[in-house]
């Protein structure tokens, strides 16, 4: 028997393709026979993430894991939309769907899984006859949101980044205004605009995979499958399979676990070090180094903090840090032996594992947060970009696993050294809020390490889907014989 060829578009920011590429690996473990996966790889607009890319899916082919690649011809990136991200990515993969659509005749594709800024794609798969389904690389919560925002397009005539008021989005309690990504600002905005046309068009596939827990958003998704988001019509199978974190290099692979932080980590106390570290796209200028220094120095804590400069021009991604100018004068040595400074990438997933490490100031992208979930690390919430402001209210007000933190919007997400101060006291310190959220992240490490075994949540909805794409694919071929 031929396999299923579930063809993947992720988007070709390197944060969602490893996500979807990792879902795909899931998607084949123990079904290699029956399933192929190939990854449709859209060519990234700049050279920097282009040469990202290329490394990424060099490492993927060379593993021998069997997803597979196809490269997309090459096409010219949308204009006019400078500034808008969400935006530019959603014109930008719309772009490609003649090509998609020729690919997926070559490849015969038996499905189609595509990020969720993809969701024009939705129309090769129905004048294919394919099932389409959308990959979200991110909470239930943001889905939620994105469910509802045609109805609150209708509802509110403000924008949210005028509102005083709260959203209500079923399963988390009343959000205010300023929790909700800054990319959903202002309604007239084309972010906005494309939100709204994705929020939509989710509603019309088949099914959405989503890269969360049951057990950390049991009450989002349950007002999703419920139909609470957009009453009045049935919802999209749901499929929560996650936590979709590469397993294996969450364990710390040999190279992770020898570079120095994780060596200091071995000398310190069991959860005795807050670990600070603001994603991949976080850093710091002067002035907000001098607040984190002060307040990690009055914290009497010990911390390992990866610490991150600006981007240089016409780059996103932040530079190796200079010390010397980032850093207030005497701190290094004032916090010498309990304190470590990481100036370039830091091995995250190796230092979560690691025993010595208590909580995690995270700029909560939702991989940091599942990684930290996955060890039962709590969190204490420094957002700054995409969903994490979101994220962050979820995860102190819902789930529960974090401190929260008093973060400045208005001024470039500013947190003040006597907040920081306090909030990494209440993280590390055993007051009651520092408690809870460590139970609790205790709880959902326990509970995300059962959903991926035999019979947990997410297995028994990969098997779902699995058994989705089959019946789909047998329903066609009885349709055309
Ligand atoms: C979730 O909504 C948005 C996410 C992003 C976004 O874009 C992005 C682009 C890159 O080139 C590199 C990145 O690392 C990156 C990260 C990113 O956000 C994070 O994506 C993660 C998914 O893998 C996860 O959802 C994290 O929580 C996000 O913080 C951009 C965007 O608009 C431009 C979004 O609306
Ligand atoms: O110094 C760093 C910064 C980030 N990461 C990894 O990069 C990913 C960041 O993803 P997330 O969704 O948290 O945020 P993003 O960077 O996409 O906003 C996670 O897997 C982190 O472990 C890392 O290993 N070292």
């Amino acid at each position: 028997m031929a396999s299923l060829n579930v063809l993947l578009l992720p988007e070709p920011g390197s944060g969602h393709l490893m996500s979807l590429i990792e879902a795909g690996k899931r998607l084949l473990a123990g079904h290699g026979q029956e399933f192929t996966v190939t990854v449709l790889v859209v060519r990234p607009p700049t050279p920097e993430s282009a040469s990202e890319v290329d490394a990424h899916v060099r490492r993927v082919a060379a593993s021998g894991v069997g997803v597979r690649f196809h490269h997309l011809p090459p096409m010219d990136p949308p204009t006019e939309c400078a500034g808008n991200l969400q935006e530019f990515k959603s014109r930008y993969l719309e772009l490609h769907k003649p090509h998609v659509e020729a690919a997926a005749r070559e490849l015969q594709a038996a499905a189609l899984v595509v990020d969720f800024f993809a969701t024009t794609v939705l129309d090769v798969a129905r004048a294919l006859g394919v099932p389409a389904y959308v990959y979200f690389t991110s909470t239930a919560a943001l889905l939620a949101l994105t469910l509802r925002l045609p109805a609150l397009d209708q509802a509110v005539d403000v924008d949210f980044e005028a509102f005083e008021g709260t959203v209500d989005v079923p399963g988390l309690p009343p959000v205010p205004a300023r929790s909700i990504p800054g990319f959903l600002g202002r309604k007239n905005s084309p972010n906005f605009r494309w939100f709204v046309y994705h929020g939509r068009r989710f509603m019309d596939f088949d099914g959405i995979i989503i890269n969360t827990v049951t057990e950390i958003e049991p009450g989002l998704l349950a007002g999703i499958a419920d139909g609470r988001c957009v009453p009045g019509r049935p919802a999209p199978a749901l499929y929560p399979i996650g936590p979709v974190l590469d397993l294996g290099a969450v364990k710390g692979d040999a190279s992770s676990n020898n570079e120095p932080c994780v060596r200091w980590l071995d000398a310190q106390p069991r959860a005795s070090v807050v670990f600070l570290c603001f994603g991949s796209l976080g850093w710091s200028d002067a002035a907000k180094a001098r607040e984190v220094a002060t307040g990690l120095e009055r914290s009497g804590h010990r911390f390992l903090w990866a610490l991150r400069g600006p981007p240089v021009a016409g780059s996103r991604h932040p530079t190796d840090a200079d010390l010397d100018e980032l850093l207030p004068e005497g701190f290094l040595e004032r916090t010498k032996g309990r304190g470590m400074v990481w100036p370039t990438w830091a091995p995250q997933k190796a230092v979560l594992a690691h025993p010595a490490v208590g909580g995690f100031v995270t700029h909560c992208g939702w991989n940091s947060t599942l990684e930290s979930l996955w060890h039962g690390v709590p969190l204490a919430p420094w957002p700054l970009y995409a969903e994490q402001h979101l994220n962050a209210f979820e995860l102190v007000s819902a789930v529960g696993v974090a401190v929260a933190m008093e973060v400045d919007r208005e001024r470039n997400n500013f947190v003040e050294a006597a907040e920081l101060e306090r909030a990494v006291r209440s993280l590390m310190g055993g007051c009651e809020e520092g408690s809870r959220a460590r139970e609790k992240a205790a709880e959902m490490k326990a509970a995300c390490r059962k959903a991926v075994e035999e019979g947990g949540s997410s297995r028994v909805a990969l098997e779902t889907l699995r058994d989705a794409i089959r019946e789909d694919a047998s329903a066609t071929k009885t349709t055309t014989a």
